[in-house]
């Protein structure tokens, strides 16, 4: 690949000279980016094509790079420095209690808030902090489908905002309860960054506290979400559609509850993503009647 080379911090503006190929990716290393050129400009170096990533499997969070499962090796870090050039590694060994709390080994660089964007929106979160879960990406764009303008929706565990903003976005009107202050600091941050702050109500504080009045939509996105389930019923009316995500099958009680709250339930059931051997992580959509 045919390259000039310029220092980390001149990269963005040497990607906009007119001798910059912008159809292939820069190489980042030690301080120094090598930019690749257009056929006719001249270049610095020809350095040899890259093989592509075949390393392990990694998730871009803004700029920070996070891994899951195993402890990676030095080599596995390595080779996502090489090839990303995050400015930060992190090891997610597990999300810890109620409250979702990364527990997190930082492995290169200093963890901070970065902005992530999905589906047009933009979230500022700190991945060393919060969590940020990549396989809810197809429930957070249907949240954004299923909503209607003017709905009174409640998000009880809503994070740092992944449905609160895309249906505020759509148009309802989002109660959005979080209960730990760091996730809720950063569910502030996204509804003002996404200029959002006359549909959303953010509130800091158990969500059984806080739900007010009756919502035309709810949704519970927390694997304890079937415990609080009754709370949620006590906010709803006949044609409220409760999002119930569950780890495994939650129909039989969802029905049940709704039963003794007054309510027939009509249940449909979605897989998210495996959770274990066996268990999947489901969301029950429960429509009141
Ligand atoms: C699974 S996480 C974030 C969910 C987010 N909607 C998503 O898609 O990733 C669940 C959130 O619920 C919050 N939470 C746990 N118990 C809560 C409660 N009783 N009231 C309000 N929020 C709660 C946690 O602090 C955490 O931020």
């Amino acid at each position: 690949m045919r390259v000039r080379t310029v220092s980390r911090a001149g990269l963005a503006a040497a990607m906009r000279e007119v001798w910059a190929d912008p159809s292939r990716r820069p190489y980042v290393e030690e301080g120094l980016a090598y930019v690749p050129v257009r056929d006719g400009y001249e270049a610095d170096l020809d350095l040899p094509e890259r093989r592509p990533y075949e390393g392990r499997s990694f998730q871009m969070v803004g700029d920070t790079a996070v891994l899951h499962g195993p402890r990676p090796t030095d080599e596995e870090v390595a080779a996502i420095l090489a090839w990303r050039s995050p400015a930060c590694v992190l090891y997610l060994g597990g999300i810890d209690g109620v409250r979702r709390l990364p527990s997190t080994e930082v492995l290169y660089g200093e963890p901070h808030p970065v902005c992530h964007h999905e589906n047009g929106f933009r979230y500022w979160l700190n991945p060393a902090e919060v969590m940020f879960a990549q396989g809810n990406l197809e429930e957070r764009r249907l949240m954004g489908r299923v909503v209607a303008p003017g709905e009174r929706v409640a998000d009880m565990f809503a994070g740092i905002g992944y449905f609160t903003v895309p249906m505020a976005s759509a148009g309802a009107k989002v109660h959005a309860m979080e209960i730990n202050p760091v996730s809720f600091g950063y569910l502030q941050r996204n509804v003002h960054e996404n200029r959002l702050e006359e549909r959303v109500r953010p509130e800091n504080d158990d969500c059984r506290d806080l739900l007010d009045g009756v919502y035309d939509r709810v949704v519970m996105g927390h694997f304890d979400a079937p415990d609080f389930f009754p709370a949620a019923l006590a906010h709803a009316e006949a044609g409220t559609v409760i999002h119930l995500h569950a780890l495994g099958d939650a129909t039989a009680a969802a029905r049940a509850a709704a039963e003794g709250a007054g309510f027939a339930a009509e249940v449909t059931t979605r897989k998210v993503k495996k959770y274990g051997p066996h268990i999947w992580h489901v969301v029950h959509d429960v429509v009141l009647s």
